[in-house]
């Protein structure tokens, strides 16, 4: 692994993450508290709490686009592999206003063509979450949910070390809910770690995912509440 200064670890076999007490705080104010947590290859781990606790500023840091205040972030050098590093959902896509869902899919699946394939066909993901309907239809005629889902398929098709998936679980009914879990499961026995935050609580249950509760600056210290 190699720590926030690009220093090589000896140790961390497997981890792709470690997070050691890293905080995010601009002047008084904490965006996120200081919070640890690992992440290894096969592993899921879900980052929970309530609005403005830090979930996503915290997988922005994970992704480098945030700088921490505290702590020590390493990743391993899977991260780093380039394209294969990590596979991030954190937002709707980037769509191209006039190709299809279809022509975005082709485009996504061309593009990992010489680099071995996806990590999931596009054809099961689409099966399980039931969006085949959808692939002749243009960006503005996708409702949020469905919009949400083939941001979804793309992330959970792409091949990487890390998937990062920031509330998958948003906008979608129960069904595909269960389904998205049925997914990221496939991700998780491939080898891929799987690092998310939800507000859903039974998606961690039905990875078996490793919880971290985040706290707002305004919530009390509990007996969860230092990261561990
Ligand atoms: N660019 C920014 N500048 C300043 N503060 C920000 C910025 N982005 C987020 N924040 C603040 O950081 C805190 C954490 O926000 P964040 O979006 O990480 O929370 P969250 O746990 O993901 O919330 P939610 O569950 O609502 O998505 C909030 O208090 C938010 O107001």
């Amino acid at each position: 692994m190699r720590d926030d200064g690009g220093a090589a670890m000896n140790d961390g076999a497997g981890l792709l993450v470690r997070a050691s007490v890293v905080g995010v705080q601009i002047g008084e104010r904490w965006l996120v508290r200081p919070a640890s947590f690992q992440v290894g290859a096969g592993g899921a781990m879900a980052l929970t709490g309530p609005n403005g606790s830090g979930k996503t500023t915290l997988l922005r840091v994970v992704l480098g686009r945030q700088v921490h205040s505290t702590g020590t972030l390493q990743r391993g050098a899977e991260l780093d592999g380039g394209a294969h590093g990590v596979a991030a959902m954190t937002g709707p896509p980037p769509f191209y206003a006039r190709l299809t869902v279809e022509e975005h899919l082709e485009a996504v699946e061309a593009s990992w063509e010489n680099t071995g394939g996806l990590a999931l066909p596009f054809q099961d993901i689409l099966d399980v979450l039931d969006l085949h309907r959808l692939m002749d239809q243009f960006p503005d005629e996708l409702s949020s949910g469905e919009r949400q889902g083939i941001g979804l398929a793309m992330a959970l098709a792409r091949p990487a070390a890390l998937l990062l998936l920031d509330e998958p679980e948003q906008r979608l009914d129960t069904r595909r809910r269960e389904a998205v879990a049925e997914l990221i499961r496939h991700r998780l026995e491939q080898g891929t770690g799987v690092l998310m935050a939800t507000h859903d609580s039974h998606l961690p249950a039905l990875l078996g995912a490793d919880v971290l509760r985040l706290r707002r600056q305004d919530e009390q210290d509990g007996p969860e509440g230092d990261g561990s």
